[in-house]
């Protein structure tokens, strides 16, 4: 394979290499969410600020964890996965945000993805469409743990991911809209939490390079609600979703330590 990197020790795209990463790594999508990550973090270093690339290095009870930010997407996720994982670290935890699906699902909520539905099409380029998009479970138990360390409200269950962010808000308005109606109805009607962009490919990589993987999403808001004129005030705040997922990598800590 070309070195792109040529010779510098750093990965083409994140331009962070061996050793300046921990095993356990947050993966927010927005890069400014890096920031907010990492001032939970002991002595937190920025160690990559390359594209939308952003990595910070610290420490969690005495542990070396990574927080780097994934773009907007699939493939600029399995990108960061497929770098980090180079640089030696083996456990992600993706925090990000979704728009609720299911009617329960009401924004300032945690979802929390067992699995995730492969609308996407980096994950199809590693896998056949059969093999499912799955969390590990340790890593959805770990979440969980947080979630209930921080007192959120919670839900667990399957993500949709796509590639097209206004497919999802205005699909009546795509040439294409009608056969994305039909599909979100289909996911609707087998109980899908949330829709969101990154897990499917996220959970694809990780099963492709043996590393695992688990998912929280802020609620940011619930298009079904909305339609059925329900309360559905917007949230923006990710700190809740930062908090649990803190927590949760500190749980993992304790029990990966334990093994
Ligand atoms: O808030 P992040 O983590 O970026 O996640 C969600 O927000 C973006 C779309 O607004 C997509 O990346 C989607 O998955
Ligand atoms: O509605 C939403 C909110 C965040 N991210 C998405 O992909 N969709």
């Amino acid at each position: 394979m070309i070195d792109y990197a040529e010779g510098s020790g750093k990965q083409y795209h994140i331009g962070v290499g061996k050793g300046e990463v921990g095993r356990y790594v947050f993966l927010p999508g927005d890069p400014k969410r890096c920031e907010k990550i990492a001032k939970y973090f002991d002595q937190p270093v920025k160690v990559g600020d390359s594209r939308e690339f952003v990595t910070y290095t610290g420490y969690l009870n005495g542990v070396k964890v990574s927080v780097t930010s994934t773009g907007v997407g699939g493939p600029s996720a399995s990108i960061a996965m497929e770098e980090l994982v180079a640089c030696g670290a083996d456990t992600f935890i993706r925090v990000g945000t979704c728009g609720g699906m299911d009617m329960n699902v009401q924004s300032g909520d945690l979802v929390i993805a067992t699995g995730a539905i492969r609308m996407e099409g980096t994950s199809k380029e590693y896998a056949p469409i059969e093999y499912p998009a799955v969390a590990d479970l340790d890593m959805v138990n770990a979440l969980v743990e947080g979630a209930k360390r921080v007192n959120a409200s919670y839900h667990t269950g399957v993500v949709e991911c796509k590639d097209a962010f206004y497919g999802q808000h205005r699909p009546e308005t795509l040439p294409n809209g009608q056969d994305l109606l039909r599909k979100w109805n289909a996911w609707l009607g087998m109980g899908c939490k949330a829709s969101e962009m990154e897990s499917a490919a996220l959970f694809i990589v990780a099963g492709y390079l043996h590393v695992r993987c688990g998912t929280t999403l802020l609620v940011v808001a619930n298009q079904e609600r909305e339609k059925q004129g329900l309360p559905n005030p917007q949230v923006h705040d990710t700190d809740l979703a930062i908090r649990s997922a803190i927590e949760a990598v500190k749980y993992l800590i304790e029990t990966d330590e334990n093994h």
